[in-house]
């Protein structure tokens, strides 16, 4: 009898779990579907009423967002929803952007977090939040070292160049797109943790690739539903990648804090000669100053700040100054103008007097900016717009940038003037406000307001300091195509064509390049 009656009882425990497995499942299934329901009094673009389920509306976002945009604001709309990568987003216009940009319920953390899983998947920590100290290590070391990098950068950047450009007098093709994010890997890493680990392979190999698998591993993941995706991961290829990246990286990270720590403790002789800056891993042991910081994991969200964004940017202004070669005589005269006032060499102030180069940046960075959305936000209460729009609790959203090609803004905005910015500064007042760092509710492509891109100023410099060393190195031009190569669209991010081939043909600088050093 007491067999039975324990075979009955396991059994209704066998049921109970069936029972509550499944109210899981279903709340999860409703919670799920509710999610991806489009938000009430939010026009709907890109899909269709009769649509039932969102993946080809997903697709259209994909291959044409630009157009989706374009049909959202039509009919002077203000807002608009549409489904993007995952659930349906809100796209706010332009003149909404002031109304977002410090906005206590719109957070930048939350929708990193819900775009890449964050410590929900193992791997992606990194997108779990930007600590306050990784904020710190940039705004007050990083931007206020930048004069005392100017030498190391340029130093690093002749090293780098001999390797990856070497001379020569034919003319020679390199992949630029593919090439240039292991060029800026090594210069950021000059500065993220000093001159050895900057020339490790291994660790070069990690600064690229982890962003790479990171974006296609969290787009891989979320191609599934979520309640698989805690179990999926395990077996997805670019998810394994990402937590490969992190591995290896935080063991070399790892070894080189513990290897300043013997040396500061006296344990290891100090280095001879000494490194000649400070460099990230210094500034996150002083400010961390014993608070618990994985300081591997937030030098790998540095990397992935800085490495692909930097590259995209100098790419586009490389395919810019080689479709337009008149620019690049222009900033070669100014180069040779501002180093030759300032003796021959690369002074801390010197990058600020490239006036012209500065903006034939931002021009770039206007014309094929990283993206036609930023600010993106994720709204922790409903928060109501001076539009009458109102963004549910919950819901994601981005402000679309086309206000950069608006030609109220910009005379011909289709047209590149690389010197745009420039005769803007010359009238009085403009002088900083129209600097390729500064954030503005006209060009907002590293954002604006409270979460506006802290590395800017450090991106900046090191864009100058390799293009000084580029347009004076060598001559450029397209390897069979004339004019500007196109980008491509995946979704709102604008990418340069990889494919594209430039060739490079060594010449005689203007200035004496050991100089620069
Ligand atoms: C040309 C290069 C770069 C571009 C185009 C760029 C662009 C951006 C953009 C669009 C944002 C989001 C702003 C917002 O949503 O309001 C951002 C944020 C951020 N960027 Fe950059 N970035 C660049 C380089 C860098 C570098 C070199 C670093 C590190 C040294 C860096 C560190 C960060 C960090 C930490 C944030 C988050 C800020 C926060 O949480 O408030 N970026 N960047």
């Amino acid at each position: 009898m007491a067999f039975i009656i324990e075979q009955l009882e396991s059994y209704r425990l066998l049921q109970g779990a069936v029972v509550a497995l499944f109210l899981a499942f279903v709340s999860r299934f409703y919670h799920e579907s509710t999610e991806s329901f489009p938000y009430k009094d939010i026009p709907l673009i890109g899909k269709s009423r009769w649509e039932l389920s969102n993946s080809k509306a997903k697709q259209r976002f994909v291959t044409s967002a630009k157009e989706l945009f374009a049909e959202g604001f039509s009919q002077g709309r203000k807002a608009f929803q549409l489904v993007a990568a995952s659930d349906p987003t809100v796209v706010l216009h332009p003149s909404l952007v002031d109304e977002v940009k410090n906005h206590p319920h719109l957070s930048f953390d939350e929708a990193n977090k819900k775009f890449f899983f964050g410590s929900k998947i193992p791997g992606f920590e990194v997108f779990e939040k930007v600590e306050p100290i990784q904020m710190d290590v940039i705004n007050k070391r990083l931007t206020h070292s930048l004069g005392q990098l100017v030498s190391p950068l340029s130093k690093e950047t002749s090293a780098v160049l001999r390797e990856k450009l070497p001379k020569s007098d034919a003319w020679t093709p390199v992949s630029f797109a593919m090439e240039i994010p292991y060029i800026v890997a090594r210069l950021s890493t000059l500065v993220f943790l000093g001159e050895k680990i900057c020339r490790d392979p291994q660790w070069l190999n990690v600064s690229v690739n982890f962003t790479i698998d990171a974006f296609v591993g969290a787009r891989d993941l979320r191609a599934w539903p979520s309640i698989l995706q805690p179990l999926v991961h395990w077996f997805i290829p670019t998810v394994q990648g990402v937590r490969k990246h992190v591995k290896i990286g935080s063991a070399i990270v790892n070894k080189e804090i513990e290897r300043r720590r013997l040396i500061r403790e006296g344990q290891l002789p100090a280095e001879n000669p000494p490194r000649s800056h400070e460099d990230t891993l210094d500034w996150f042991h002083e400010l961390a100053d014993g608070r618990p910081l994985n300081v591997a994991q937030a030098q790998m969200g540095l990397t992935m700040a800085a490495i692909h964004t930097t590259s995209n940017l100098l790419t586009n202004v490389m395919y810019d100054l080689t479709a337009y070669p008149e620019y690049i005589q222009i900033l070669r005269d100014e180069i040779k103008t501002v180093i030759t006032e300032d003796g021959g060499s690369l002074k801390k102030t010197s990058l600020t007097k490239m006036k012209k180069m500065d903006s034939v940046l931002k021009e770039s960075q206007r014309m094929n900016p990283a993206g036609i959305a930023f600010l993106n936000r994720l709204a922790t209460k409903e928060v109501s717009l001076s539009d009458g729009t109102r963004i549910p609790k919950g819901a994601t959203m981005l402000v679309s940038a086309h206000i950069l090609e608006d030609e109220c803004i910009y005379t011909s905005p289709a047209v590149y003037d690389g010197l745009r910015f420039y005769k803007w500064r010359q009238s009085p007042g403009n002088e900083h406000r129209f600097q390729f760092v500064t954030t503005s509710a006209e060009h907002y492509a590293f954002g604006h307001g409270m979460h506006a891109c802290p590395g800017r100023f450090f991106a900046a410099n090191e864009i100058k300091i390799l293009l000084v060393h580029l347009l004076l190195r060598y001559d450029w031009t397209f390897e069979d195509r004339p004019g500007r190569p196109p980008n491509f669209m995946h979704g709102t991010e604008s990418i340069c064509d990889p494919s594209v081939r430039l060739l490079f043909r060594s010449r005689e600088p203007e200035v004496e390049l050991s100089r620069l050093e």
